[in-house]
C-alpha cells in the first residue's frame, strides 16, 4: 500500500512537517486563550503535533496468505479487535472494537493481518461508516474470499465528552460482501459469532 519503509519514524515520514505542526498547534492554543509559556505547557504544542502525526500514520499493510489446503469453508472470525480512529469532523478519537470475518476461497489469511488492516485504515481522519466499508473492500480485493463481514462498535468522543454529551452511547456499523451478504445462513452465522446476531 504505502511505499514508506516500516521502520521510518512517524514524524520522519514524507508529508509530515513536525516543526510547522508544532508552530500551528501553539498558535491554535493561544487563539483559544491558553498560555503556552507556562511551565507544563511549554512542550505541549510539540506533543500535540507528535500525537496527531501518530494518529494519522497509516503504516504499511502486507497481507500474508496461505493456500487453503484443507478447503476450510466455514466462517473465520477475528472478534473484538480493539481499534482507535479520529472522526474527521472534530478530530476527536472514536474508540471501539472491530469484528472481522471472511469465508475462505482458495486462500486463507494470517489472522493478525485482519487486525492490521483495521489499524491501517483507521489512521487519519475517518468516519465509522467509511472505515467499515474500506476494511471489507480491502479484504475482498486482496484475498478474494467467498465473502467478508465487518462489524465495528465504537464510542465517539465528540459525542460523549462534548456536544450532546451522550456518554456511553455506542455506534455499530456493518459491511457484508459476497456470500456473507447474500446467503442467509452464512450471514446469520457471522452475526451470531460476532455477538451482534438475531438482527
Ligand atoms: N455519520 C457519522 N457522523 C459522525 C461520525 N463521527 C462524528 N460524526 C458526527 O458528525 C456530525 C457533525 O455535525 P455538525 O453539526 O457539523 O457539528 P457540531 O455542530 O459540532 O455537531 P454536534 O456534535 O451535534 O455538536 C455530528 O453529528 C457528529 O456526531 C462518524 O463516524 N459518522
Ligand atoms: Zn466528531
Amino acid at each position: 500500500m504505502s511505499a514508506v519503509p516500516a521502520d521510518l519514524l512517524v514524524t520522519d515520514r514524507p508529508g509530515v512537517d513536525l516543526e510547522a505542526a508544532t508552530t500551528a498547534a501553539a498558535a491554535f492554543l493561544q487563539a483559544l486563550g491558553v498560555d503556552t509559556d507556562r511551565p507544563g505547557l511549554d512542550r505541549t504544542p510539540e506533543r500535540m503535533a507528535r500525537a496527531y502525526a501518530e494518529l494519522f500514520d497509516a503504516g504499511p499493510v502486507e497481507l500474508t496468505t496461505f493456500p487453503n489446503e484443507e478447503a476450510y469453508d466455514e466462517v473465520v472470525l477475528a472478534r473484538g479487535i480493539p481499534f482507535r480512529s479520529v472522526c474527521e469532523h472534530h478530530l476527536l478519537p472514536f474508540v471501539g472494537v472491530a469484528h472481522v470475518g471472511y469465508l475462505p476461497g482458495e486462500r486463507i489469511v494470517g489472522l493478525s493481518k485482519l487486525a492490521r488492516v483495521v489499524e491501517h485504515l483507521a489512521a487519519g481522519p475517518q468516519v465509522q461508516e467509511r472505515l467499515t466499508s474500506q476494511v471489507a473492500r480491502l479484504l475482498q480485493d486482496r484475498l478474494r474470499p467467498r465473502g467478508v463481514g465487518v462489524v465495528l462498535d465504537a464510542e465517539h468522543l465528540c459525542m460523549s465528552v462534548r456536544g450532546v454529551r451522550a456518554t456511553g452511547a455506542r455506534t455499530r456499523t456493518s459491511a457484508l460482501l459476497g456470500r456473507m451478504r447474500s446467503d442467509a445462513r452464512t450471514r446469520a452465522e457471522f452475526l451470531a459469532l460476532t455477538g451482534t446476531g438475531a438482527a
